[in-house]
């Protein structure tokens, strides 16, 4: 990449990310992720109810996953080559009459993160908005995409638990590399019933926000989200080998996923921990991280279409742990049909090899039972 200097965003020395292909996209991606988080923070910290909206499908979005974007777009661009971004927010709301006072704080947002970068910038609501609809790409099997999820886990955000700042980068229909940014994750154990929502209460602390990356055929790493000097921690997840003692993490949101259903399979395969239920990609963060035998289900409404931003960065970063992601079938997902993750069937499920196998088997025995009782 034609480099315009870029402060550090990680250290790559003694890991393999050294003779990486895509090293100095990693290091923009890093580094965007982390001005995107800032954001975030900030808006944490003093959101109401001015700077939320409903979308049309009722999922809530605030001044935060805009301005996210349009932080992660300019910080992508300032490496100076084309941007094309598959990402989860447009401008449509913002340029009409009613969205201008919305807009006008996004691009203080923006200006205030992207000032302190390259004092002097000032960028319009023009700019901004043109930032954002960067996102628009239909992505697809050829060329390169950015894959954006600004916030992802947004009702997290909104109700101060887990979130993420989820960016992936897609080379001729492979995720190359992921990076996740979460903001409200402690550095330290999650216990078994902790569900992150206990993490803002103790945002003061140095030892909250946390920084998982992958590069494909390089591994997955960690470092704390605020400190891009400190040396990145390769990340493996941990095998399990007592089922019993495995958790499933699932999300926090009832309508995002069947919670019954994935308690269903957690039966059939033995394990005997309630669920950790929690916000975001920030599961997969935690089962890169290998800390305790974890695995992740979703299984949506059958209707609804799962997006590539949802798990581009997550699916990489796990895959270079050692894990396995894949649909309800065992199949690798599909980052390449464009927007969608059009040929998953039936929801996601992750995990160390060996309990992925037992979680699949163990959902064609439930929907076989289901299907003959
Ligand atoms: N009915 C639904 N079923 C499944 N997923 C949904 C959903 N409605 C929204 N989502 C997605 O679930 C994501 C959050 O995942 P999780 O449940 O793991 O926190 C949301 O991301 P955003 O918050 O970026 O919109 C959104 O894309
Ligand atoms: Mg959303
Ligand atoms: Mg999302
Ligand atoms: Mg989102």
């Amino acid at each position: 990449m034609a480099a315009h200097a870029m402060k550090t965003s990680i250290n790559t020395s003694s890991t393999e990310l050294i003779q990486a292909p895509y090293r100095s996209e990693l290091e923009y991606a890093c580094h965007a992720v982390r001005l995107a988080s800032k954001l975030c923070q900030a808006v944490q910290k003093q959101l109401s109810d001015a700077e939320k909206e409903e979308k049309q499908d009722e999922s809530p979005v605030t001044v935060a996953d805009y301005g996210a974007q349009a932080v992660v777009a300019w910080a992508l661009s300032q490496s100076g080559q084309s941007v094309s971004m598959v990402a989860e927010e447009d401008s449509a709301s913002l340029i009409r009459p009613e969205g201008r006072p919305m807009l006008e704080r996004i691009t203080a947002l923006v200006n205030g993160v992207v000032q302190q970068e390259m004092p002097g910038t000032s960028l319009s609501p023009d700019d901004v908005v043109k930032l954002i609809d960067l996102g628009g790409s239909s992505g697809g099997q050829a060329g390169r995409h950015w894959v954006l999820d600004p916030i992802d886990g947004t009702r997290g955000f909104v109700g101060m638990r887990q979130y993420s700042v989820c960016l992936g980068m897609l080379q001729d229909g492979e995720v190359q590399l992921g990076v996740l940014g979460c903001p409200n994750l402690p550095q330290g154990p999650i216990s078994d019933n902790d569900g992150g929502s206990g993490a803002m209460s103790r945002s003061q602390d140095s030892d909250i926000g946390c920084l998982y990356l992958a590069h494909k055929g390089f591994g997955a790493y960690y470092a704390p989200l605020s400190e891009p000097a400190a040396p990145l921690t390769r990340v493996f997840v941990q095998d399990v080998t007592e089922i019993s003692q495995a958790q499933v993490m699932e999300s926090y949101e009832t309508h995002h996923s069947d919670h019954c259903f994935a308690a269903a399979v957690a039966k059939e395969t033995g394990v005997l921990k309630a669920p950790l239920r929690m916000d975001s990609q920030v599961k997969y963060g935690i089962l890169s991280r290998g800390e305790a035998p974890r695995v992740f289900m979703r299984f949506p409404p059958a209707t609804y279409r799962e997006k590539i931003w949802d798990h581009a960065a997550g699916f990489v970063i796990v895959e270079e742990a050692g894990g396995k992601v894949t649909d309800t079938v065992g199949d690798r997902l599909d980052f390449s049909c464009g927007r969608y993750l059009d040929t998953m069937k039936g929801g996601i499920v992750a995990g160390p090899p060996n309990v992925h196998a037992a979680l699949i088997n163990s959902i064609a025995t439930v929907k076989s039972k289901t299907s003959t009782s």
